[in-house]
């Protein structure tokens, strides 16, 4: 294994009775990634991640972290890692700094870690209000610190920005370039797709338990992106013009010729429009 494979999934596959939640699955997750795992609903997103958590083991293949195998070596990979689930398990009665002490203490990590958790998600001003008062970004931006807290070098995250402001998101964005940027690894699932184009370095989409792509958004942009054009012609007809069909092109070159385009409009494909193709085709 390359020294910069951090997570490293081999014929990953996992089966609910008969039916392949996730099939054959190869993938490699680097050091100083930021990996958005994409996927429609039911695509075997959460079960991928469940197998990294050590919540379920596979039906076959292996999952290694940092060359430990999640199976066979639990211990040594359970503190290479903070997980940020999708739905919060805070004890509500206590407050936020409470919630994260408890932790702090399992996790032998010094107190003033608390604190610094706390400010990095700008939760200092809220720490001593009991969590049932807390709004669900709050609520989700603690479950992140609480993942912080042991500074694991891999982090995964289901849908972290899923309820967030626009305010809260951008912290949650900020703290994963930052985790990545000092060399860390992070794994997001997001239906978010304007998230995906805006922080993460590579995705991978998966479409009934298959791998159906895997680059960076903008290549996958790139590659996958139909150039289509919206025009109004003389008359107020309205053409859409496909620039990629020889049929179209001509069209649309005779009628500039003959100047009857009175508006053209270039649609700009945005990774969404990728994503629809993409998880859409894969179907066929
Ligand atoms: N415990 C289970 N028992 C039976 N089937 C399951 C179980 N967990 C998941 N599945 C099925 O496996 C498939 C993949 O589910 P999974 O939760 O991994 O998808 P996902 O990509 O995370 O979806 P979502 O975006 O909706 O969270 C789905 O068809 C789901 O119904």
């Amino acid at each position: 294994m390359s020294p910069d494979v951090m997570i490293q999934l081999e014929g990953l596959t996992i089966r609910y009775g008969n039916f392949h939640a996730v099939n054959n699955l190869d993938l490699n997750l680097y050091r100083g990634e930021l990996f958005g795992l994409l996927g429609p609903n039911g695509a075997g997103k959460s079960s991928t991640v469940r197998v990294l958590i050590g919540q379920r083991k596979p039906s076959s293949g292996r999952a290694y972290v940092a060359g430990f195998d999640v199976q066979r070596q639990w211990s040594d990979v359970k503190p290479l890692f903070g997980y940020v689930p999708d739905r919060d398990n805070h004890f509500d009665e206590f407050t936020g700094r409470r919630n994260l002490m408890l932790f702090a203490g399992l996790y032998n990590v010094p107190e003033d870690r608390v604190d610094e958790v706390l400010k990095q998600v700008e939760l200092s001003e809220s720490a001593n209000v009991v969590v049932r008062g807390y709004s669900l970004g709050m609520r989700k931006k603690l479950l992140l610190a609480r993942a912080l807290l042991h500074q694991p070098p891999v982090l995964y995250l289901d849908e972290p920005t899923a309820n967030l402001d626009v305010h809260s998101a951008a912290i949650v964005h900020r703290i994963l370039r930052e985790h990545v940027r000092m060399g860390g690894t992070a794994l997001l699932t997001t239906h978010n797709m304007q998230e995906v184009e805006a922080i993460c370095d590579r995705v991978g989409i998966l479409c009934a338990g298959k791998l159906v792509a895997l680059d960076t958004p903008l290549a996958l942009r790139q590659r996958h992106t139909e150039r289509v054009v919206d025009t109004i012609l003389a008359g107020g007809e309205r053409r859409v013009f496909n620039l990629d069909l020889d049929s179209d092109r001509a069209i649309l070159a005779e009628n500039l010729k003959l100047g009857r385009v009175g508006a053209l409009h270039t649609r700009e494909f945005d990774f969404h429009s990728t994503f629809l193709k993409l998880t859409g085709t894969a179907f066929e």
